[in-house]
């Protein structure tokens, strides 16, 4: 410690808090990059996410699954602020983001790709891209941003074509790429996939794979199908009734009778 700092300018949530032994002992580091502490959110007096711990490692895959009504999409509202928490706090990278407003998230690293698509039909898929990189690129920066994000989208080759022209799939992938184009540590997808056919689905998996193992984007990724969720993450948080019900490896989280009575038997 410096003879400046003081105890509490110290943050007990930074980098590093919640290392495994297994990680330890092998010497792989793996910091902390967002992390939320006792996060409640009410409406009214109904309590939509309740004492919510939930961390997520820089590069890290996570997905989010539980019940129609768990409280997953109100934790991202809460994560991007969307939503103000009602109690509670939000660490990114080691600082408290709990009151900061969405553009300041965005502008720290956090980025999200909404359930509702909302591309511009009438634009290019050049064009909608542009939309996000240019507030805050220009030229030949914006330039390579826009092209980054057309081929992270795996749309090369309709750079010119309106976004009403693609297919659904398509569309999602094109969402995905412009969540991607602000360059965030942290991508969040709420049901990328939904309404998608198999082949459209497999397609936003390798997106999805692509940017977190090349571009080392850490993902949360809501989704009720437990085929995808096991095509791209290893470890699955579960939300019940607004809290972490289960945290673990999908195969465990796919068997435990538990989760198969709230989850699988579709009891919120
Ligand atoms: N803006 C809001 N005002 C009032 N209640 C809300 C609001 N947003 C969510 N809720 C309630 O909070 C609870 C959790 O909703 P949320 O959308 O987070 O669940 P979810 O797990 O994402 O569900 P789904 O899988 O159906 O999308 C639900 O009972 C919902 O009705």
């Amino acid at each position: 410690m410096s003879d400046t700092e003081t105890e509490s300018d110290i943050d007990p949530l930074g980098p590093n808090v919640r290392q495994t032994a297994a990680e330890l002992a092998t010497g792989d580091r793996t910091e902390t990059l967002l992390q939320t502490d006792g996060l409640v959110k009410q409406f009214g007096g109904f309590t939509a996410t309740d004492d919510v711990d939930f961390s997520v490692a820089e590069g890290e895959l996570r997905c989010l699954i539980g019940p129609n009504g768990a409280g997953k999409s109100t934790l991202l509202n809460l994560i991007t602020g969307t939503y103000e928490a009602s109690d509670g706090s939000i660490y990114y990278n080691g600082h408290d983001i709990t009151d900061l407003d969405p553009h300041e998230r965005v502008s720290r690293g956090i980025s999200m790709k909404f359930q509702v698509p909302s591309v511009y039909g009438d634009l290019s898929v050049r064009e909608n891209v542009r939309l996000p990189v240019q507030q805050f690129a220009d030229g030949e920066e914006r330039r390579r941003l826009v092209a980054e994000a057309i081929e992270a989208a795996g749309l090369t080759g309709y750079e010119d074509v309106a976004a009403s022209q693609l297919s659904h799939g398509q569309q999602q992938q094109l969402e995905i790429g412009m969540a991607a184009a602000l360059e965030p540590d942290l991508l969040l997808l709420d049901e990328p996939v939904a309404g998608l056919d198999v082949a459209e689905r497999e397609a936003i998996a390798e997106r999805i794979r692509r940017l977190n193992e090349e571009e080392g984007i850490a993902f949360i990724v809501i989704e009720h199908d437990t085929d995808f969720v096991a095509s791209i993450a290893e470890e699955v948080t579960v939300l019940h009734n607004g809290e972490v019900f289960r945290e673990g490896p999908i195969e465990e989280i796919e068997s435990d009778p538990e989760v198969q009575r709230i989850y699988l038997g579709g009891e919120s």
